[in-house]
């Protein structure tokens, strides 16, 4: 039934109000750190410009938290990619990438930058194929250890860092 498959889903910048669904979202989807609920509340307040809001009839199934890199400023840090489990294998983890990059404040964003755990193959099969979609480069290297975590409770963080994004034409013969 078309109307039935009709895609809905709706994105949109986040507001200090969304930050307690989208803590609530993060611990229901069950596959990244917890942050604080001030944390989110602070990323949908400060970080709105960069961040991204996925909604279904009101209710939040998606968010991906970023920031562009203080010490890069053509480079969007990803922080987190959150799905709700309902929403999986629906490619929304990477219309949520999408919209960052279509954001005005990435207008001169030539990387994307984020950490994925050896063992989150989806995340990192998000990455790369956004890359071949940007048909551009997808470097990885080791970036946090597991001895800068506390315990033996988390394993390492790699870097996955895709780009030169928005190559323009000239660029693109030259590379
Ligand atoms: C891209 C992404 O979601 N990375 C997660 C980093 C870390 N494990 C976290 O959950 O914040």
């Amino acid at each position: 039934d078309p109307v039935l498959s009709a895609d809905i889903t709706r994105f949109r910048a986040p507001r200090k109000e969304d930050g307690l669904d989208v803590w609530r979202l993060i611990k229901e989807a069950g596959t990244l750190d917890l942050n604080s609920p001030y944390s989110y509340l602070m990323l949908c307040d400060l970080f709105s410009d960069t961040c991204v809001i996925a909604e279904e009839k009101g209710k939040i199934v998606g968010f991906v938290s970023a920031f562009l890199s203080p010490d890069s400023p053509d480079t969007i840090f990803i922080w987190q990619v959150g799905v709700a489990q309902s929403q999986r294998g629906k490619g929304l983890g990477k219309r949520l990438l999408r919209e960052v990059l279509r954001r005005k404040a990435c207008a001169g964003v030539r990387f994307l930058e984020a950490t994925v755990s050896p063992s989150n193959i989806p995340s990192q099969s998000l990455f790369r194929s956004l890359a071949r979609e940007k048909k551009t480069n997808c470097r990885t290297r080791k970036r946090y250890g597991e001895e800068l975590f506390p315990g033996n409770g988390h394993e390492a963080e790699w870097t996955f860092r895709i780009g030169p994004l928005n190559k323009t034409e000239s660029t693109k013969e030259v590379l």
